[in-house]
């Protein structure tokens, strides 16, 4: 039987499409002219390729990938690499265009870029993704590279991906080539702290905006949708601060304990269950997994996917703060509701911006052919989060804007700026 695609999913609102609203009401705040705001919209490259794949079956699949250079001004570009049934171009173009924004609130010398393959990973075995992965790398051979385009892990891609990419692209170039990629596995040249970075960066952001509200991390809730890489680090940086987790989820479902769920057990029980919570003791399985988002706790945090709080459920929620592990998980006709509540959001762009701050230290490392500590490491990423966080909450002070808002300011000042003593393109 012939295999068929996964139809894009339709009933959501167009991930690029929000991201532009954000984008226009700073711009707006800017005074942004408009030859600049031209530029800085456009995607500077949109690649799309088709991969035939063998199957271990022996059949031939042909699996389509994309990579979305958004801007290059600031730097070369950077951005994971996500394996994902539902991937679309403007999911794609939309998450390049966060790596531009990210990027630049870190202060970091990158600009922006993602990349996505239409497979569902689940389903694939170890071989099939191998063959896929180096098939996607030699198709964008001429894009990636250590001074052009460095690709990432995101959902579905992890360190195990990275090592095939880097090596494929080393092959083709007669050379080990470990700069190409970050979020290797150690022994590859990847940085201690890389795994945890993003949830790191998460929690650093989480106590800084508690502190903002007056919130003492010791009394305080919080439910966590999605417990892959970000999700689960970030419960249990939270976890070990003392904030009293209540929920967790992922695929399976959301998983409710009244008293609070021992993170270290449910790490460990996903560790032992295929990456999964299903079946996990600790808690009670919510009759309805998007109840989490809803759900009585003084602070929430999207790790999964995009748009999970629209209009549907945005007045219901009840967290004070919400804090974005995900990239684009507040759909942008959400944000008026959430702001009119007046819940405290730390944007995706500022909130999950520690994974590419640690993966632009791994690329320093591989380049001075040197290796950091895990202190250095983690020293350096949180003096950079909460600067970054400082940074965007005078900004929303002084424009008495939202953090969101602040933090596309922020970001759009620099790159604008950058493009300014550049001299344009
Ligand atoms: N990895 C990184 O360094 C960074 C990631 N991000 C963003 O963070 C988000 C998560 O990425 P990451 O943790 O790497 O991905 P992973 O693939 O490691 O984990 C994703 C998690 O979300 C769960 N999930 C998927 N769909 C749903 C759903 N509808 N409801 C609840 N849970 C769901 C998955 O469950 P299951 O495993 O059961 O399928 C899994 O637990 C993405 O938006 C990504 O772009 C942002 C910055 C950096
Ligand atoms: O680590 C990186 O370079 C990028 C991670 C990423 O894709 C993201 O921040 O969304």
């Amino acid at each position: 039987m012939a295999y068929k695609e996964p139809a894009p999913i339709k009933d959501k609102e167009n991930p690029f499409e929000s991201m532009m609203s954000r984008f226009n009401i700073a711009a707006e705040c800017l005074g942004l002219d408009d030859d600049t705001y031209n530029v800085l919209k456009s995607p500077a490259r949109q690649v799309i390729v088709n991969m035939p794949i063998t199957m271990d079956d022996g059949s031939v699949r042909v699996f389509e990938g994309f990579r979305v250079v958004h801007s290059t001004i600031l730097g070369p570009s950077k951005g994971g690499i996500r394996y994902d049934k539902g991937v679309f171009l403007d999911e794609v173009k939309a998450l390049a265009a966060w790596m531009t924004w990210k990027c630049a609130v870190v202060d970091i010398p990158y600009g922006g870029a993602k990349g996505g393959i239409i497979c569902d990973p689940t389903t694939m075995s170890a071989a099939e993704l191998e063959r896929l992965t180096r098939a996607y790398t030699l198709a964008l051979i001429d894009t990636f590279g250590p001074d052009q385009d460095i690709p990432a892990p995101d959902m579905g891609t992890g360190p195990r991906e990275m090592a095939w990419l880097m090596d494929e692209y080393s092959k083709t170039k007669g050379m080990t080539v470990n700069s190409v990629v970050t979020g290797k596995p150690l022994v590859l040249g990847g940085s201690l702290g890389r795994v945890e970075a993003t949830g790191r960066g998460v929690m650093v952001s989480a106590m800084a905006a508690m502190e903002k509200l007056g919130m003492d991390p010791t009394k305080s809730t919080a439910a966590i949708q999605g417990f892959g890489n970000v999700g689960s680090w970030a419960a249990k940086l939270l976890f070990d601060k003392g904030v009293k987790i209540l929920a967790v989820s992922d695929i399976t479902g959301a998983y409710w304990n009244e008293n609070g769920i021992d993170i270290d057990a449910a790490i460990e029980y996903k560790n032992a269950h295929k990456g999964r919570l299903e079946g996990f003791k600790g808690a009670e399985l919510m009759a309805d997994p998007g109840d989490l988002l809803t759900s009585k706790v003084d602070v929430l945090v999207p790790a999964a996917v995009e748009d999970v709080i629209t209009i549907a459920n945005a007045d219901k929620i009840q967290a004070r703060l919400i804090v974005e592990g995900a990239n684009g998980p507040t759909s942008a006709n959400a944000d008026k509701i959430i702001n009119e509540k007046g819940i405290m959001v730390v944007p995706d762009i500022l909130a999950n911006s520690g994974g590419v701050t640690v993966s632009y230290f791994e690329w320093v490392q591989n380049r001075l052919g040197y290796k950091w500590t895990l202190e250095l490491v983690t020293e350096r990423a949180e003096r950079i989060m909460t600067d970054a966080f400082e940074k965007v909450y005078a900004t929303s002070q002084k424009y008495n804007v939202t953090m969101r808002i602040a933090a596309y300011i922020v970001a759009i000042d620099k790159v604008a700026q950058t493009y300014k003593f550049r001299g344009g393109f």
